[in-house]
């Protein structure tokens, strides 16, 4: 502030080279931020599309092109925990099968997902959690510390050279690992917060995407029309902007989220003595004492199919309704308030990109599986029975 005083409000200053803007001119910020947006980004770009498509081709590679069937489910789960681990680590763990993935990678994801599994079953069960975690639990937490800890130390490691050479070795992406090195060489408080954003990211973007495939394998007509919007593409692959324009697939989006809210039921503890708002008295129309302790869940997947909000069809799957639909704590896929899900941009951009390159690769898709749609409710939703399809190649 003080230098604003000393140089206007407007002004440079020159940093190795590379020159930075200060400004307090509100007209320049709604410029940027607003009216003038296209020519603007944020510098580092957390969402990195190059990097994601390292990955996506390997999903596409994956999927059968003779007509045979594949668990498209368990294809996203493993998308979803190489992007993120690259994202996170600055190196995938390669779950998507990519040449020379390490036993202790495939290690690694395996442990993740059964220490998951188990925490998840154990919070369920009316004795103490740590009551049900047997050896194979710890021994598990303990490889997936060791594992996550060789990259703390080695962005540590990187932060401290690069201090020494003043900031002139950036990595040149997005590396949560070494953005947290800056703030902290805590590893335990490092590795607690990469894990804490592999446990948020990972099986809700491919909650996400397995209810969408799911979906249109069943909507041919839905299908179509994502193919006709994105036809403009060619063979190009997807940049930012024309993501963000595609209205239709942000609709199938909206309402794939809407039918099958990833984190479909969700709860708060009171910290003191409070009122709701409604629940109490007779007809549950008066407010509703809760004492401190207390725990209310709340079922966003209720809400999202509730015909009193979203009509007669609020069972069915209507992309079209978004044309009008403006929403506000009716729908709450990422949550609201000030917790709300800081990687929503993340999961939207990774979830549409991923799903315009297979509309560019394939030109059907079938589903493969009779079975009406069975919930797998463990901390997110999946499909108890997979995503099985077939799908026809261009
Ligand atoms: C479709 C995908 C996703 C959905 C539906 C989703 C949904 C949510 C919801 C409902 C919450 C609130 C939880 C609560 O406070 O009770 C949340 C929090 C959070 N999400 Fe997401 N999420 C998604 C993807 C992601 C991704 C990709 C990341 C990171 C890259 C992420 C990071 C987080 C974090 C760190 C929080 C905790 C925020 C806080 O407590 O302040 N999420 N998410």
């Amino acid at each position: 502030m003080a230098e604003h005083s000393k140089y206007g409000k407007t002004f440079s200053s020159s940093l190795f080279s590379t020159d930075r803007w200060w400004t307090v001119e509100v007209d320049n910020i709604k410029a940027m931020l607003a009216t003038n947006f296209e020519d603007w980004g944020l510098g580092d770009q957390i969402s990195d599309l190059e990097t994601l498509e390292v990955h996506v081709a390997r999903l596409l590679k994956a999927i059968p092109r003779d007509g045979s069937t594949v668990d498209l489910q368990d294809l996203f789960f493993r998308l979803t925990m190489d992007s993120a681990t690259d994202l996170l680590f600055g190196e995938s763990v390669g779950a998507l099968g990519a040449g020379g993935i390490s036993e202790r990678n495939v290690r690694f994801a395996a442990a993740f997902t059964a220490a998951q599994a188990k925490a998840i079953d154990a919070s369920r069960q009316i004795w103490p959690t740590s009551w049900c975690f047997d050896r194979a639990f710890y021994k598990n937490v303990e490889l997936i510390n060791e594992f996550v800890d060789y990259f703390v130390r080695k962005a540590i490691r990187h932060r401290a050279a690069d201090d020494e050479k003043a900031g002139n070795d950036e990595p040149q992406r997005f590396i949560f690992a070494y953005e947290l090195a800056k703030r902290t060489t805590d590893v335990i408080h490092i590795r607690s917060e990469l894990l804490n954003i592999l446990l948020a990211g990972r099986d809700t973007t491919a909650g996400l995407l397995s209810h969408t495939l799911f979906t249109l394998a069943r909507r041919p007509d839905v299908w179509s029309k994502l193919r006709a919007e994105i036809s403009i593409l060619g063979n190009e692959k997807p940049s930012y902007q024309q993501l963000r324009d595609f209205k239709y697939l942000h609709m199938v989006l909206n309402e794939s989220l809407r039918l099958y809210p990833v984190v479909a039921v969700n709860g708060r503890e009171a910290l003191r003595d409070t009122v709701l708002p409604l629940g109490g008295g007779e007809d549950g129309k008066s407010p509703l004492f809760i004492a401190k302790g207390e725990t209310v869940i709340y079922t966003i997947m209720g809400v999202h199919r509730s015909k009193e909000i979203y009509g007669d069809d609020a069972e069915e799957f209507k992309p079209e309704r978004w044309e009008t639909l403006v929403p506000h704590w009716e729908y709450l896929p990422f949550n609201g308030g000030p917790r709300i899900c800081i990687g929503q941009q993340y999961a939207l951009t990774e979830a549409s990109y991923t799903i315009v390159r297979l509309l560019q690769s394939f030109e059907s898709i079938e589903a493969r599986d009779e079975t009406p749609w069975t919930e797998q409710l463990t901390l997110t939703l999946a499909i108890d029975q997979g995503t099985k399809v077939a799908m026809q190649p261009v």
